[in-house]
């Protein structure tokens, strides 16, 4: 592995469950029931406690962008602490290298647009979020509930639509294979039609964090 911030496909392929989305365009996998549904719950009840309105780091002008909530999830939490556990057991990525773990809540109506979870190179912040610890590598995200209506992730370039399931896990490498960021992994979590979606979403850099 080129650098302790990534992990490879390969390795996670060794999990039982774990699948490959079949396209040349990014390297994208996903795995259903990756958490049990009682760790869901107790990190629900904590995205619950801690919420607050999401931001974005470069603005675009689009107040409606991202409409749900979010938080740092606290390190200290046992729920966390198991969850941060499972992800090292799989990806085995130096847990130096990544951000806080982050939940997400999204009500009825709420969304994440079309994005890339990389930081745009030329964006006027970049040094802001990126001088420290460098680019983000990988994006690993867990659903942690059934959504009644709408909610899935859907990758734009590869038509490919991920539905929230409880627990399933979801994982991309935000660089192509000779290391150049990769435009493919473009996605926009879509709109709850019916229900609330909650997701955690861990990062990892290409240096320690912070
Ligand atoms: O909620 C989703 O489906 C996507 C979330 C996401 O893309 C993000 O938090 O960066
Ligand atoms: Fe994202």
């Amino acid at each position: 592995m080129a650098n302790p911030g990534q992990t490879t496909p390969a390795l996670l392929l060794q999990h039982p469950g774990m699948r490959r989305v079949p396209t040349p365009r990014l390297t994208l996998l996903d795995c259903p029931r990756f958490l049990p549904p009682d760790l869901c719950a107790d990190l629900i009840a904590l995205i619950d406690r801690d919420r607050r309105p999401s931001t974005i780091a470069d603005a675009n002008g689009d107040d409606s962008f991202r409409t749900s909530e979010t938080c740092d999830l606290d390190p200290a939490q046992p729920a966390v602490r198991d969850l941060e556990g499972r992800l090292f057991a799989l990806n085995r990525i130096d847990p130096a290298h990544g951000e806080p773990v982050q939940g997400q809540r999204y009500a009825v109506g709420q969304e994440f647009k079309n994005h890339t979870d990389y930081f745009e190179p030329q964006g006027v912040d970049f040094h802001k979020y990126c001088g420290v610890a460098g680019q983000r590598t990988w994006t690993f995200m867990i659903y942690l509930n059934d959504v009644a209506a709408g909610g899935g992730t859907r990758f734009k370039v590869i038509k490919k639509t991920v539905q929230p399931e409880t627990g399933k896990l979801l994982c991309w490498d935000n660089h192509r294979e000779d290391a150049s960021l990769n435009p493919a992994t473009l996605h926009h979590g879509m709109k709850v039609r019916k229900g609330v979606k909650y997701v955690i979403t861990k990062w990892y850099r290409e240096r320690p964090w912070g």
